[in-house]
């Protein structure tokens, strides 16, 4: 497959007066192939936005190579610029202006047939409300034009920051058929975001960056299976019995209020016929499997904690300062 996207060492330090030094990207490295759905995902302030913007040439990087599409980013962009399609900062739309009218603007200033209005309007879904002004359209909606001023030129490549940013659970869904129909219609989709569980049922690739460095990439199915510690939710009639029997059997296992949880069993007829054989019968047997949200909180450090306000992605740590438990998580890297 080849590379789409290639980003390796990129570095980006920030310097104002009133902040300081802030190094919002640490030697981040991304690989997107053609073909790909690919994730791009961070907490807030992990540096995604900053390595969308180095890489389209609209923030000058302090390190680091780039490719677009083969050619070297920022100086050879022009010449591929024609194959790529990006939202990266909000675009402010007229408010007075039809999608339609705002479509066919950007149409003929970018040199395309107004042909391909239309045709962008239905794949977004948004042909039947095209002669509404913008200024009534929902956030959902203003999103899908974005989207669709991105497609105008029918690009190979779709670079999205934050697509499903805002809006609500059917604006989502929409948004993934969207990203679907366009994958399946051979176009290179990267796209960052922070809701995870979307990421999860749109993307085939990810990669996760924190505090300006990756942590994790690969196949979606595969990073997942790294966080697989085989573990089992029990439910039995006798659980004190039960993590006797199950300890005896050399079996790895934890106790919760109303659960136990076992860990480390690839065959669950293991635990049931353990238990059973002592006549203890199962009631409950449920796989845990991990979910792209808890590989994400545990890489980037950011799980909730019962009295203690969520955490954001600091920036990146500078190389005098101490990166907390960061070469741990590098090690754990999924190879695509
Ligand atoms: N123009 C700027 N000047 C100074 N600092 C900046 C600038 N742009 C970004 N930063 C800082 O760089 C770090 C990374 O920011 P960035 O916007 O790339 O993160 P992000 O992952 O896109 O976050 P979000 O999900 O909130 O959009 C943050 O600490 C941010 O404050």
């Amino acid at each position: 497959m080849s590379a789409v996207i290639e980003i390796s060492g990129l570095r980006k330090t920030f310097h104002s007066l009133r902040q300081g030094r802030r190094v919002a990207v640490d030697g981040f490295d991304l690989l997107v192939e053609a073909g790909q759905v690919h994730g791009f995902l961070g907490p807030n302030g992990s540096g995604k936005t900053t390595t969308l913007r180095a890489l389209l040439g609209l923030v000058r990087a302090d390190g680091g190579r780039m490719r677009v599409l083969g050619a070297d980013s920022p100086e050879r962009l022009p010449e591929v610029a024609g194959r790529v399609g990006a939202i990266v900062e909000s675009p402010q739309f007229f408010g007075n202006f039809t999608a339609r009218r705002t479509l066919r603007l950007l149409a003929v200033a970018g040199g395309v047939p107004t042909s391909r209005v239309d045709e962008v309007l239905e794949q977004v879904g948004l042909l039947d409300r095209s002669e509404e002004r913008v200024k009534g359209y929902s956030l959902g909606m203003k999103q899908r034009l974005a989207v669709a001023s991105a497609l105008l030129k029918q690009p190979e490549l779709l670079i999205l920051d934050e697509p499903a940013n805002g809006l609500d659970p059917a604006g989502i869904r929409e948004m993934r058929d969207l990203m679907r129909s366009l994958s399946e219609a051979g176009v290179t989709v990267l796209l960052s975001s922070h809701i995870l569980a979307e990421i999860q049922l749109i993307c085939d690739h990810v990669t996760i960056i924190s505090r300006g460095r990756r942590v994790t990439h690969g196949r979606v199915d595969e990073v997942l299976a790294g966080f697989d510690q085989h573990e089992w939710q029990v439910r039995v009639a006798e659980p004190e019995r039960a993590v006797e029997l199950l300890g005896r059997a050399g079996l790895s296992v934890t106790a919760h209020p109303d659960h136990l949880v076992v860990a480390g069993v690839d065959d669950p007829e293991l635990i049931s016929r353990t238990l059973g054989e002592q006549g203890l019968w199962v009631r409950e047997l449920i796989p845990l499997r991990p979910d792209l949200e808890s590989v994400f909180l545990e890489l980037t450090g950011t799980t909730p904690h019962p009295m203690v306000p969520r955490q954001l992605d600091g920036p990146a740590a500078g190389p005098d300062d101490v990166v907390i438990d960061l070469d741990a998580r590098e090690n754990r890297e999924v190879d695509a």
